[in-house]
C-alpha cells in the first residue's frame, strides 16, 4: 500500500532529472523511491535499508515489470543515516539510470524497461518529501 508521496502523469523526459529531498525518519528501517510508468512497472526501485529484510546498511535497487520484481542489485557503500536530511537526483536515458547521492557518490542501474519517459514517482519512509523535475 502506498502511503507516502505519489505523483503520476509526470512525463519526465530522458535527460531531465528528478530531485527528491526529505528527512529520513529517525526510526526508519529503510526508505524507498520508485520511478517508472506506474506502480506495477518500475524502472527503478531505490531502497536504502538500515535494517530490513535481513539487510543492514545496504542499498537495494530493482525493477518491476507487470508487478513482478526483477533481479536485485546491492550496494554496501551506504551514504545514508537515520534522522538525516537526504537528497537524491535521478536522471536517465533509454539505457540506464544514474542516481546522484550525497558526497558526489553516484550509482547506475540498467533501464530494463527501456522507458523513454517517467510518468510515476512514489516515495516512502521520508518526512517532508519534496520532489521535482529539473530541466
Ligand atoms: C532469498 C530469498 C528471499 O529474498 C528476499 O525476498 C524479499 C521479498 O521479495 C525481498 O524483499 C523485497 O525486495 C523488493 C526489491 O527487490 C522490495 O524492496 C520489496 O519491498 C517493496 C516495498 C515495500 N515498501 C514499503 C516501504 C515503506 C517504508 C520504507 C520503505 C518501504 N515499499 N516498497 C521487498 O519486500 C528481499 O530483498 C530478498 N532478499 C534477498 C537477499 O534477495
Amino acid at each position: 500500500m502506498e502511503c507516502g508521496l505519489v505523483a503520476t502523469h509526470l512525463n519526465i523526459q530522458a535527460g531531465e532529472c528528478i530531485k527528491v529531498k526529505g528527512k529520513i525518519l529517525p526510526e526508519a528501517k529503510g526508505f524507498a523511491v520508485n520511478v517508472g510508468k506506474d506502480r506495477s512497472n518500475l524502472v527503478l526501485h531505490f531502497n536504502p535499508r538500515f535494517d530490513s529484510h535481513g539487510d543492514v546498511n545496504v542499498l537495494v535497487c530493482n525493477s518491476m515489470e507487470d508487478g513482478m520484481w526483477g533481479t536485485e542489485e546491492r550496494e554496501t557503500d551506504f551514504p545514508f543515516q537515520q534522522g538525516d536530511k537526504t537528497e537524491i537526483c535521478i536522471s536517465f536515458d533509454t539505457a540506464e539510470l544514474t542516481v546522484k547521492l550525497a558526497g558526489d557518490k553516484e550509482i547506475t542501474f540498467p533501464n530494463r524497461l527501456g522507458l523513454e519517459n517517467i510518468e510515476y514517482l512514489s516515495v516512502e519512509g521520508l518526512l517532508r518529501t519534496w520532489g521535482r523535475a529539473d530541466a
